[in-house]
């Protein structure tokens, strides 16, 4: 890991040990103590929530089951802390894929309100069984074998090295192939599994290591306090603590946890000694005013509000962008259409799909050549994009028969298609904003990549080819449309496909821009790559595309070359419009 993620880290722990050393009062050197237990928490709550932007309101699931496990394994089997702590945190990730599994079937707030529903059944679960109050007991004659320390601050510095642990644990996470599909997946889940990332399996062993740090967390939190009740280990304000900590640091960061649990953790502890006699449950409202104050002030938290306050503003973006490649945008490159005979690349038959009662999708049947650029046109409703989702594997057809390359694809996932070579963008684009062109588009690669060293020289080959290189280490966020576009097809182009699917990809893009996104697809067409691209754009579609292919109500109307379907009856009156034609003819 390089010096710069790591030597803040290490200041940080210098700093605290020497303060933890410093105060001799019990009561401030247990509070020094848990605020590194909630930031290890938040952490926890981090690698799931604020990576994959699945927001879970029920970690105190997990955080529960370490709590108890490491006071059962005590009083049960006399199991020593030093035991159960480790125990503890594989406890909390099985429990993690356990309750993943079924639960990430659900998205936005159905999964999150689900979450909710575990900690409450546990906490219940465990009230049933008698677990009302757990006490630990106290080893007289071997403490240290017990992790019972007369000396508090030894509290301290290992709830210090258990947050150093997990912060250097999710700075790799965050860093690493891990990190990048996690967020991809926080970014949009559908493009995710469409660039060859499997969200499931991400996604569950993000929850397994969350689980497993907050099931730690859980189990030395036990020991510290020696008492383990329902209401303190799984209730709602356990949850609430791991999300309050993180959403006021900063969500997604390594840092916004432990800013949150340093800032919070006191306040509240201490305005629950003063006054918690008179106004029980004021932990609760101090949470709930830090929220609706980081709403206000720094929606994102205070790390991000501080780093981009201090960060130097970035220039503003060159008026004139780097060019697309090296083709200016008149002349187009010059490629040869493939030949009749050329290997099909892509062959649908009779493919259907309805929606209850609307037949979305009717009999459609084509091939399209290998290096093939085929447009697939119509009005609103006609049914391209979801001819797009059946392509790659969002749908499944009612009936039908797809294969790219002679292989037949019904059935499989999308991150599998695109491991055979199938490349998709998005109508819709999400880049990370704060991410660099180059981070973006990396994401793409691993599927093909064996290590980060080779998606990094896909990633700057895609960009290469789609002209961005002098932009590569430009945030997303200032990029303009036609850039953004550039970096979705650098994307899908870094996954090394054989076929691209291309959603709308001049949707907003100005005549000379189009015609600059243009020759790039082209020059890929030039390269063998097939391409099959929805766009209502019709003036740059009939300079770019081979055949076009056009639907209306779902069912194939025409099927040919520009210029004869230009000229089609049907075409214009279904599509086109007589004013099309009148234009044409001028
Ligand atoms: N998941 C769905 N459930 C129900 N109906 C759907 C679903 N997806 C699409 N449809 C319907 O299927 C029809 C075809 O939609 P589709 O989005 O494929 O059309 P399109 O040609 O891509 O349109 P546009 O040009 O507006 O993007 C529409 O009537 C749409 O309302």
């Amino acid at each position: 890991m390089r010096a710069r993620y790591f030597l803040p880290i290490l200041a940080f722990a210098l700093a605290y040990a020497g303060l933890s050393l410093a105060v001799t009062n019990s009561y401030y050197q247990l509070m020094l103590t848990l605020v590194l237990v909630w930031a290890c928490f938040g952490l926890s709550w981090n690698v799931l929530s604020g990576y994959t932007g699945l927001v879970s309101f029920g970690h105190a699931a997990f955080f529960g089951l370490g709590a108890y496990a490491t006071a059962l394994g005590q009083i049960y089997f006399d199991f020593s802390p030093w035991l159960m702590i480790p125990v503890s945190a594989v406890i909390g990730g099985l429990a993690g894929v356990v309750i993943g599994f079924p639960t990430f079937r659900l998205r936005g707030h159905y999964f999150a309100l689900a979450m909710l529903a575990y900690p409450l059944a546990l906490l219940y679960v465990f009230e049933w069984l008698g677990y009302q109050e757990l006490t630990l007991p106290i080893k007289r004659e071997n403490p240290a074998a017990y992790m019972q320390f007369s000396d508090h601050r030894i509290y301290t510095l290992l709830a210090l090295a258990l947050l150093i642990a997990v912060m250097v644990l999710t700075q790799a996470i965050e860093r690493s192939r891990f990190g990048r599909a996690l967020l991809a997946i926080k970014q949009n889940e559908a493009a995710a599994e469409a660039a060859g990332i499997d969200t499931l399996a991400w996604k569950l062993r993000s929850i397994a290591v969350s689980g497993a740090i907050a099931g730690m967390v859980g189990g030395f939190y036990a020991v510290v306090l020696l008492v383990v009740t329902p209401p303190s280990v799984f209730g709602m304000l356990v949850s609430a603590q791991a999300l309050t900590v993180s959403m006021f640091g900063g969500i997604g960061s390594v840092w916004g946890p432990v800013i949150g649990s340093i800032i919070l953790i006191p306040v509240a502890e201490v305005l629950h000694a003063e006054l918690g006699a008179r106004f029980p449950g004021i932990q609760g409202v101090i949470f709930g005013l830090a929220i609706i104050g980081v709403i206000l002030v720094a929606p994102e938290g205070v790390y991000w509000k501080v780093r981009d306050r201090f960060r130097r503003r970035p220039a503003a973006p060159a008026a004139t962008a780097a060019p697309a490649a090296d083709t200016p945008a008149a002349t187009l490159p010059a490629r040869v259409p493939p030949v009749a005979g050329a290997p099909i690349a892509l062959s649908v038959r009779n493919l259907s799909k309805s929606f209850g009662g609307l037949r979305a999708v009717r009999d459609v049947s084509f091939d399209v050549p290998q290096g093939a650029i085929l447009g697939i046109i119509g009005p609103n409703g006609a049914g391209k994009t979801t001819l797009f989702n059946l392509l790659n594997g969002f749908l499944v057809p009612d009936q039908g028969e797809v294969a790219f390359h002679g292989q037949a694809t019904i059935g499989l996932k999308p991150h599998r298609l695109c491991r055979l070579g199938v490349g998709r963008t998005f109508q819709v684009m999400r880049p990370f904003q704060r991410m660099s062109v180059a981070e973006n588009v990396i994401v793409g690669a691993y599927v093909r990549a064996a290590t980060d060293e080779e998606a990094r020289r896909f990633a700057a080959d895609a960009i290469a080819r789609v002209g961005l290189s002098a932009i590569a280490d430009r945030p997303a966020s200032q990029l303009t449309t036609k850039e953004l576009r550039l970096m979705e097809l650098a994307r899908a182009l870094a996954g090394q496909p054989r076929t691209l699917l291309l959603d709308e990809t001049l949707a907003g893009l100005g005549h000379g821009e189009a015609d600059e996104v243009v020759a790039v697809i082209r020059r890929l067409a030039g390269e063998a790559i097939t391409i099959i691209i929805i766009e209502h754009t019709m003036q740059a579609m009939v300079r770019l595309v081979d055949h076009f292919v056009v639907l209306d109500h779902g069912a194939v109307l025409v099927d040919g070359p520009p210029d004869q379907v230009t000229r089609d009856p049907r075409v214009i009156e279904a599509y086109l419009g007589r004013k099309w034609m009148a234009n044409a003819d001028a």
